[in-house]
């Protein structure tokens, strides 16, 4: 069969609000950011597939005869599939790490897009400029990346139209089945996903994402942040889980605060709307800085806090500025609110004090470019080129 070699990115998100609520039907207000997941796609002729991942230091190959025996002829693909891949993996239910999840999520996307034709031999190139595991949806950039890439290879999708400005696009309904591949790989590693990282991954900008419903806000403030990684390792699959049994736990009091965290999101976004249409003040600020605020003790009511991040709200507040986890939280990473006014001085020395903490610290603003197809090569040639090898 032939496939396409393409290069494929996908960016980042933090989550402004609505974190964990989300999984249980709550609004999220979601964000992508100026960093990105890269995806490169080759053809090869040598009967195998192979996956580089430098960011988890994961290589691996496979020969295309063994993966062919777990195919079964006509079925369609599902969580049989996966349990065939755990197995041939040597995978139980408790030996999910950061290399099999990936892995998993690659396998589960190539034999279900190829395995009712021949496998194609190809070697997938994944790095990122995003930590991995940190909060800012570095499984949702992988899986985005792969589904796009695997889709367009297999033909499932064209090629992205090439815009007058040299850059591409794809039309409305691949990109929904880019995300609904994506989602299903988000699957895989979080268990229970509410799609929102995947949809930003995909949509890119801002946006206000309701039980699958997304609603892009095309009319928001350019916000200066602090994003800062406290290099605390956690996964998003046992954050979530230990949400859940909380609330199963407590229903009487984790259900009022999921139902806060929803109000906190909705009245978020009345802020933003109206910093968009009238002249933006001193009080807008405070508002969406005691909204972070009291999202950050919802989240710790939730179980999902962590010192290292209760660290980040101390020094930022130090210095008058506020903060809360961003993503699944237990570690990983906060953003802080930069108002206009905050001088340079002031952010530089909060950068420092954040870094002595051994943190990563950097600025940012939030918005950005969507998804986007980068390149497509015709053998090592041409770029934008819909051509098949
Ligand atoms: N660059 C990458 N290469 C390969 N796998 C990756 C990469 N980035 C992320 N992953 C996969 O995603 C997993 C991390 O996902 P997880 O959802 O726990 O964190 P996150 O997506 O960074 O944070 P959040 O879900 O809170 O935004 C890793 O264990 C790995 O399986
Ligand atoms: C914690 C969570 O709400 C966001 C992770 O970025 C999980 C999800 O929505 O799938
Ligand atoms: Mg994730």
């Amino acid at each position: 069969m032939k496939v396409r070699d393409c290069l494929v990115s996908a960016p980042g998100k933090a989550i402004l609000h609505g974190e964990h609520a989300v999984v249980h039907g709550k609004v999220a207000l979601a964000v992508s950011l100026n960093r990105r997941t890269y995806l490169h796609l080759k053809a090869t002729s040598d009967g195998t597939v192979c996956i580089n991942l430098p960011n988890i230091d994961t290589f691996l190959c496979w020969n295309l005869s063994e993966l062919k025996q777990l195919l079964e002829a006509g079925q369609r693909l599902d969580f049989d599939l996966l349990k065939r891949l755990r197995d041939f993996m040597g995978l139980t239910n408790g030996n999910l790490d950061t290399s099999n999840m990936a892995t998993l999520t690659f396998l589960y996307i190539y034999m279900s897009l190829f395995g009712s034709g021949e496998l194609p031999s190809l070697k997938v190139s994944v790095w990122s400029e995003l930590p991995t595991g940190a909060g800012l949806g570095s499984s949702a950039a992988y899986s985005v990346c792969l589904a796009a890439a695997l889709l367009c290879a297999s033909g499932a999708i064209p090629a992205p139209l090439k815009e007058w400005d040299h850059t591409c696009r794809w039309h409305q309904e691949d990109l929904e089945l880019i995300n609904s591949w994506a989602f299903q790989g988000e699957m895989i590693i979080h268990g229970n996903p509410s799609g929102v990282d995947n949809t930003v991954g995909t949509w890119g900008g801002m946006l206000r994402f309701l039980a699958g419903k997304i609603i892009p806000l095309s009319r928001v403030p350019l916000i200066r942040i602090l994003l800062t990684n406290t290099k605390v390792p956690r996964s998003t699959k046992v954050l979530v889980a230990r949400v859940k049994d909380r609330i199963n736990k407590f229903p009487p009091i984790m259900i009022p605060v999921l139902d806060t965290v929803d109000a906190v999101s909705s009245t978020c976004e009345k802020v933003l709307t109206e910093m968009t249409r009238e002249p933006i003040t001193g009080e807008h600020y405070n508002t969406l800085e005691e909204l972070i605020d009291i999202n950050q003790h919802l989240l710790n009511v939730m179980g999902v806090g962590h010192p290292a991040l209760d660290m980040v709200c101390r020094v930022t507040l130090a210095k008058g500025l506020h903060s809360k986890l961003t993503g699944a939280g237990g570690g990983g990473c906060g953003i802080t609110l930069l108002r206009p006014e905050t001088d340079s001085a002031i952010i530089q020395s909060t950068m420092q004090d954040l870094k002595d903490c051994g943190f990563d610290c950097w600025e940012t603003s939030i918005g950005g470019p969507g998804f986007n197809k980068v390149s497509c090569f015709n053998g090592d040639f041409a770029l934008n080129r819909n051509d098949e090898i």
